[in-house]
């Protein structure tokens, strides 16, 4: 097997391959779609002779991490041909993003996955989670909070890039976890005329709060199935609000959308104020819970030095990385608000663990202590979990709902 770059030429066989193994069968304008988001992405093929049998495609992004933005490539349409499954392809094609990741000074990886089982192996870790949330709208939203009282607007979603994504894009600063979206990414991925799973839904509507901005949901609704006046749906996108009286008077309209009855939203963060503002929690009820981006620390000592530090932290941690050796072994990590370090060292360590479970608690979604009490990670010195979670900590959780 020839692990490679996939060059242009090859992007439509590419997207055959991932059409195949993903059962799906796109009309013209979304494979077109595809087409621009696999060109502007970087592309590894496995090829067996001249037959391309192996795919991945990594968008090139930036993640916000705590106090920070670091390159983040985004591996995704990963497809493996049926008649080559099970041989390592997958194995090969992550190894070479790695590789590239290490190169060119990229040092983490993170991605959505088809299938839980798949990427703990590769040194992935769940770093942020995200809730499905239905709320009962055939009566008025009770709120604990006093809802914003200034109008609300519709934004015309060809306008939207530009009046919310700056927005957006502040919100990064406070929520790791999330990507840069440029206006393609906005235009392709959260306003496309049609929804890519539901055909039934409405065009993307955008509703905005204040001047300058001060909140925004992106939406679309579907008519009730049974005959006239049979309440639809508003299935909320996005929710993003200065503060809890924002974000109430954005609930309290999709709540209030005349022929609708539920309002459905996925991907919520874990610490959304909806769940603690809402008067009554059987007419907001949260209906489950997923993990969202998978993190992989492809250079531990880059990833660990490129975010902030919310307390002083000096621990040996003991490294197992069974991809990529350079990440194994016993570093020292002194951290604090104003500087990092992380090297090699022989003091005996405070605490051993895995690198998919440095991933996911390198955002601070995740406790170490949690998971020192599941028997994930040993710690060898009592309170050295507390301390790198009271270090790694931030004020939100992580969170996006960008999924790729
Ligand atoms: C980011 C994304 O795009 S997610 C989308 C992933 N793609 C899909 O789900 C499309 C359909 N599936 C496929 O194309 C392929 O089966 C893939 C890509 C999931 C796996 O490719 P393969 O080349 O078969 O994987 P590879 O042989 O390298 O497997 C490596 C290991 O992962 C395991 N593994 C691979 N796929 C799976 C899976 N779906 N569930 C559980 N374990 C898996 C293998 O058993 C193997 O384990 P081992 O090291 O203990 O032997």
């Amino acid at each position: 097997m020839d692990i490679r770059g996939v060059p242009e030429a090859h992007v439509d066989r590419a997207l055959d391959l991932v059409y195949l193994v993903f059962h799906d069968a796109p009309e013209e304008e979304r494979r077109k779609h595809h087409r621009e988001l696999v060109l502007g992405c970087e592309r590894i093929g496995a090829y067996d002779g001249d037959t391309l049998v192996g795919f991945l495609a990594a968008h090139r992004f930036t993640l916000s991490v705590p106090g920070g933005d670091l390159p983040c490539p985004g591996p995704t349409f990963v497809a493996v041909a049926p008649t080559h499954r099970r041989r390592g392809v997958l194995s090969a094609l992550m190894a070479e993003l790695f590789r590239r990741g290490v190169r060119q000074g990229r040092p983490l990886a993170a991605l959505w996955a088809s299938q839980d089982a798949i990427y703990g192996r590769f040194g992935f870790g769940p770093a942020t989670e995200g809730l499905g949330v239905e709320i009962d709208s055939r009566r008025p939203l009770a709120l604990r909070v006093p809802p914003d009282e200034r109008p609300l607007r519709l934004i015309d979603p060809a306008d939207a890039p530009a009046v919310v994504g700056p927005y957006f894009e502040a919100t990064r600063a406070a929520r790791a976890g999330r990507h840069a979206r440029d206006a393609e990414r906005w235009r392709g991925e959260w306003l496309a005329e049609r929804d890519e799973d539901d055909d039934e839904l409405s065009p993307p509507r955008i509703v905005a709060l204040g001047e300058p901005l001060a909140g925004y949901a992106v939406y679309r609704t579907k008519a009730g199935g049974d005959g006239p006046g049979a309440p639809g749906l508003v299935r909320v996108d996005e929710l993003e609000a200065d503060d809890a009286a924002v974000a109430a008077a954005l609930w309290r309209y999709l709540a209030a959308i005349d022929l609708t009855g539920t309002v459905r939203a996925w991907g919520r963060p874990l610490d959304d104020p909806l769940l603690r503002f809402a008067a009554d929690r059987d007419q907001v009820r949260v209906t489950g819970q997923y993990p969202g981006l998978w993190v992989r620390l492809v250079d531990v000592a880059a990833a660990l030095t490129g975010r902030g530090w919310a307390a002083p932290v000096d621990v040996v941690l003991e490294v197992r990385d069974d991809h990529l050796p350079a990440n194994s072994g016993r570093f020292r990590l002194t951290a604090g608000p104003r500087s990092s370090a992380y090297g090699p060292t022989d003091d005996a360590p405070d605490l051993t663990l895995d690198v998919r479970d440095l991933a996911a608690c390198y955002l601070g979604g995740t406790r170490v202590g949690s998971l020192v009490r599941a028997g994930l990670v040993t710690e060898h010195t009592p309170g050295a979990a507390a301390r790198l979670d009271d270090a790694l900590r931030t004020e939100l959780l992580p969170h996006t709902g960008d999924e790729f």
